[in-house]
């Protein structure tokens, strides 16, 4: 496993690959690696001839400089789990070799509407930085196939029309939510969580699936099962932020001709701020 630090390293790879008539594959992170990664990486294996890992922790998509600064950085570990799943290469550049004459005029790709709503609207300019960082990718590594994870299910949305508006030819795949036995999906800031936290943060998926519950039995009253929600997670100790019942397909709001709703859940425990989310088919 090759581990590449600069650009022009990363483009005499590609291009060596490209010349073979290899086919590649990209899983996009910012590092820390747990099992939900892993999966990611598993699911790009197996459509692919070889695999790249981007590790990166992209200061243009924080809206927060202390979320920044604390956010984990453990590349010896990363470079060890990745190097065990036989991983090729793995993309791990500063930010001065991304961002070289730093983020003030760097060109951006702001995919419109999406990426200010629901999250969009909780972390101003965050997703302007994913979809630029990510567009910055696709361009380095020329993947016919990149991953990511339903955990980000905007995300995911985001960058499906950032690839169809912007006519990359990669085949996105969206990868289900890893979970932890009680429920709690795999997330690198769940780090953050003291053990007693760590005992409540199941809460979230629980009072997820009595959302979907209600929907799938034909209540339609969002407002009402997002109050109800929002109190049951904050008598678990929870700070529920954004609780939302979305049409899975368009992210707006629910309308008679819904076929799935998707319930998206943001909350706070401790100094974590813990998502998740869930799609329902709607029957009626
Ligand atoms: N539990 C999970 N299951 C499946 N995919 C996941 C999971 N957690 C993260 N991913 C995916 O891994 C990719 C990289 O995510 P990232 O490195 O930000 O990890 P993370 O655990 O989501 O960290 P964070 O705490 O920053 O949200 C994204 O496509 C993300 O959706
Ligand atoms: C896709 C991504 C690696 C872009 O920085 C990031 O948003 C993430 O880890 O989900
Ligand atoms: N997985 C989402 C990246 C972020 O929280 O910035």
């Amino acid at each position: 496993m090759l581990i590449v630090e600069t650009l022009p390293l990363l483009r005499q790879q590609i291009r060596r690959w490209r010349k073979e008539g290899k086919r590649i594959a990209l899983v996009p992170t910012m590092g820390n690696l747990h099992d939900g990664h892993m999966k990611l990486v598993d699911e790009a294996r197996e459509r692919a001839d070889v695999v790249v890992v981007s590790i990166f922790v992209n200061p243009m998509q924080f809206d927060r400089p202390d979320d920044l600064a604390r956010y984990p950085r453990t590349l010896q570990q990363d470079s060890e789990k990745l190097n065990k799943r036989r991983v090729d290469v793995v993309f791990a550049p500063t930010p001065q070799e991304v961002y070289p004459k730093g983020m003030e005029g760097q060109t951006f790709v702001e995919v419109p509407e999406l990426s200010t709503i629901l999250e969009g609207a909780s972390r101003p300019g965050h997703f302007r930085g994913v979809s630029t960082v990510v567009s910055k990718l696709f361009n380095l590594v020329q993947p016919d196939v990149a991953c990511f994870g339903e955990k980000d299910f905007q995300q995911l949305a985001l960058i499906r029309k950032m690839v169809a508006d912007m006519g990359y030819d990669i085949d996105i795949v969206g990868v289900p939510t890893v979970r932890a036995k009680d429920g709690l999906a795999l997330s690198s800031r769940n780090g953050y969580l003291t053990s007693g936290q760590r005992k409540i943060a199941p809460g979230l998926h629980q009072v997820m699936k009595e959302i979907a519950a209600k929907l799938s039995a034909g209540e339609r009253d969002c407002e009402e099962i997002l109050a109800i929600a929002a109190q049951a997670l904050n008598e678990k100790g929870f700070r529920a932020d954004d609780l939302q019942i979305r049409d899975a397909d368009s992210l707006l709001a629910l309308t008679p001709e819904s076929q799935r709703a998707v319930i998206l859940m943001a909350a706070w425990l401790g100094e974590a701020r813990l998502i998740d989310n869930m799609q329902v088919t709607l029957t009626e």
